[in-house]
Parts: C-alpha cells; structure tokens; sequence
C-alpha cells in the first residue's frame, strides 16, 4: 500500500508527463476571449519602445530647462501640443503649452506642472502671450524616457510567463495583436457508475452525478480544458465512450481522470477495463481516498497518462487535493496555493491508525479547528460547507482538543 507522499509523487510525475506533450496554440489579444491565465509559449522581445517617444507626465508648458534661470525673460507662448499630435521644434525663448501624453518638442528637455506658472492656466489658443515660470527645473523633469518601461529589442517577457491583465496590457501596448500560449491540459473526464443519472427527475435507486461537475469545477480551476464524460458499469460501454470522445475531439487526451469503479465490488468497470490495459488498481494509506488507480493506459497503442479516483464525492475531491491541483497548477504555470499551515482542534477525533485521515473543518474566528460532519466519504454537502482540510497523519489513531494539526486552506 503506497502513502500519501508516495503516491503524489508518482502522481506528480504522471501529470508532469502529460504536460511536457502539451502543444501551442495561437491566441488573439484583439478577437475573443483573451488569453489571461494562460502561459506563453516563447520568449517575447519588446518590438518597440514604452514609451514609444518622450512623453510629457504632467499638463504644463515644455521647455529649455537651461532657460529657467533667474533673471530670465517671460517665456513666450509657444502653439498647444495636445496628446496624439506631432509638434514642431520649440523655438529659442519659448514654452509650448503641452498635455499629458503628448510628445515633447524636439528642443524641450522639461515639463513644469500648469500650477507653478503664473497665469496658471492655459491661455486660448487665440491669445498670444508669455508665461513665467519658476527657476531650476532640472533636465527630464517631469518628461518620461523613451524606452523607460521596456526598451525595444529587450526580453519582453519569458517563455512560461502567466499572462495577467498588466501582461496583456503591455502586450497590447507593445502592438502585438497575436501570441503563441501553451495549450491548457486537455482532461477527459469520466464519470463511472449505473447509479448515476442525468438530470432531471431520479428514477428509482439512480442519484445525479456530483462527481463529473465537482471534478470538472476542480479540473478546469486547476487551468485544464476538461471534456466530462459519463459512463454505466458496463466496460464495452467505457470503451465506446472513449472512442466516441476521440472521434469527436480528433485527439486522446493529454490526462484521463475517472472516478468510481475501482475498489472491491462486482462491478467495477474502471478496474475491469483498465487493469488489463496497463494500469494498477491499488491503495493509497488515506481516508477519504483510499482506493486509487493510476499509470499509462494503453489506448489504441498510445499510452495515456490516466489517473482513477474513488467514486465516493469527498473521496474524489479529496484526492484531487491530494494529488492533482499542485500538478495541475504547475502544468498551467500558475503559482500553487500556500496550504500547509497548523491550527489547533477544537475537539477531539478518532482516525484509524494505518491511515493518514482528512477531515473537513472549518476555523472559528480564533483560527481554532471545529470538524464539519463526519469522516464519511459521502458527505459532500458538509464538504462544500468546510474551509479546510485538517489532517491526521498515518500512525495517529486519536486526536485531542488542543492537538496541533496541520490544515490546507480549501477557500484560497
Ligand atoms: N468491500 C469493500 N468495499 C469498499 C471498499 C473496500 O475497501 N472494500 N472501499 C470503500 C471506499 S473507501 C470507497 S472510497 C469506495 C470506492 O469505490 P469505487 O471507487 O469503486 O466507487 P463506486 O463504488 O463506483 O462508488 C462509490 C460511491 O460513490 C458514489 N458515486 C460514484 N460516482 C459518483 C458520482 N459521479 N456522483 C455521485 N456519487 C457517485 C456511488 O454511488 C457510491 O455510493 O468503495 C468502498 N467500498
Ligand atoms: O477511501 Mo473511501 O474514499 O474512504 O470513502
């Protein structure tokens, strides 16, 4: 029987496997959904300056700094530079009036604020006159660099970046239209069971299926492109699915996740179809979570990256806890949650011995750790009602109010 720490390494390694076959797709930063939590793919070189040219920061008046000196004449008023305008050279003797954005004229080194001149408004544009300006300002004042946020022919951005809005933005500030980002993980997943039902009123003895849209909701949280599937116990069934899926999606999938079918019943399809395929059916030393399957099933001579959880709901999305977001997350490039951190019980629990347990709790305002439900792998509902997972490691069989556990944050 494999531990917790075994089995999410060898889990780790699966998904890494899974993720290097990933391909690169094409992504408009113009039509459609933007690529915002996606990666991309290569290095980006700036193609341009940012600023493209000097810039004025502030509404003022642009001017030959060495011109405000004491003693100096009142500067004429030169013609308006509005933002988006090219504006000619500043003559000798004069200060153009100049908004923020607008390039600075060839000649003006500096921009000093409308408020320090006196009149400290802009004159119409109809009006001549001259303005006086303080004395002193240094060289760039108030001008922004051409170049000062990113020079062109630098590394924009690295291969791997998680692209955010200020990425995007500078993206699009740079004039790209079209970035090449790392495919997202391509998940089926396969939801197993004769029980289960879709929606709709139940038949007799059916449920709804909980699992195929919790896992999905985990899966594609996790940056994966998830295709849910769902299947009875019968395998000839599994196995039209699947190829029903490929015919469809042109392609296997880069990860396969199942849940239900794999512990100990007279029908467990998942066991019954895929052991023979290649891969294990075995245990992992944990409560919820204990039966598992995983390895590379031989799908049509391609061996596919395949990861099998239980089909009990709390099961299944303690698992993915367990052993997929982390992956899953490192396959997107997205930084992985912070979860161990230690909280005291607010009451006392037995767990059995050779396993490490996960119960659902949820902390009082003095961060203390109250269990929502039982240990129960059904209790999906008091699940959604946790906001950690408390854990009580293999080897515990009691735990006391006042222990110290080790908690993983489920709402971060
Ligand atoms: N004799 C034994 N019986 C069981 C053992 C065992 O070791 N010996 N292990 C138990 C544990 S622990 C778990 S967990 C389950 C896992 O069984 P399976 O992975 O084969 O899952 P199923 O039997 O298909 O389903 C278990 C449970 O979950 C419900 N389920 C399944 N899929 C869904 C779904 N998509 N949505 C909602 N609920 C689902 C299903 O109806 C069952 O109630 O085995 C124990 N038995
Ligand atoms: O391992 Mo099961 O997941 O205990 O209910």
């Amino acid at each position: 029987m494999r531990t917790l720490i075994e089995h999410a390494q060898a889990i780790a390694i699966l998904v890494d496997a899974a993720s290097s076959a990933r391909g690169v797709e094409r992504a408009s930063l113009v039509d459609g959904p933007l690529p915002t939590g996606r990666t991309l793919a290569d290095d980006l070189v700036a193609p341009i300056d940012l600023p493209p040219f000097p810039a004025s920061q502030m509404d003022g008046y642009a001017v030959r700094s060495s011109e405000l000196v004491p003693g100096a004449p009142a500067l004429v008023v030169a013609a308006r530079v509005p933002a988006g305008t090219v504006p000619a050279p500043l003559e000798p003797g004069t200060a153009a009036p100049i908004m923020t954005g607008a390039p600075v004229p060839e000649g003006a080194d500096a921009v000093v604020p409308i408020e320090q001149a006196v009149p400290a408004h802009f004159l119409p544009e109809d009006v001549a006159g001259t303005v006086e300006l303080p004395t002193g300002a240094a060289p760039g004042l108030f001008v922004r660099p051409p170049g000062s946020d990113v020079a062109a022919g630098s590394l924009l951005f690295a291969a791997g970046t998680l692209l955010g809005p200020a990425h995007l933005g500078a993206l699009a500030a740079s004039g790209l239209t079209e970035i090449d980002v790392r495919s997202p993980l391509r998940i089926w997943l396969l939801s197993t069971g004769e029980e289960l039902a879709p929606a709709g009123p139940l038949p007799p003895g059916k449920i709804h299926d909980a699992n195929g849209t919790s896992m999905r909701a985990a899966l594609e949280g996790a940056g994966a492109d998830v295709t849910a599937l769902r299947v009875s116990d019968d395998v000839d069934a599994l196995w039209r699915a699947l190829a029903e899926a490929r015919r469809i999606s042109g392609a296997l999938p880069d990860l396969l996740v199942t849940t239900g079918g794999i512990s100990e019943g007279a029908y467990e399809v998942v066991r019954e179809a895929f052991e023979p395929r290649g891969l294990t059916i075995g245990t992992v030393a944990m409560q919820p979570g204990g039966p598992q399957g995983w390895g590379l099933l031989d799908l049509d001579g391609t061996a596919v990256p395949t990861v099998c959880f239980p089909g009990n709901p709390v099961s299944a999305l303690v698992s993915f806890e367990a052993f997929l977001r982390l992956p899953l997350l490192a396959a997107a490039g997205r930084p992985s949650p912070r979860r161990d951190s230690v909280a005291v019980l607010a009451e006392s629990a037995d767990s059995p011995k050779g396993k490490h347990q996960f119960r659902r709790a949820r902390l009082d305002d003095e961060g203390r750790v109250h269990f929502v439900g039982g240990a129960s792998s059904h209790l999906l509902h008091n699940y959604a009602m946790s906001t950690v997972l408390a854990h009580v490691p293999l080897g515990v069989d009691r735990v006391e109010a006042g222990d110290e556990v080790v908690v993983w944050a489920l709402d971060d």
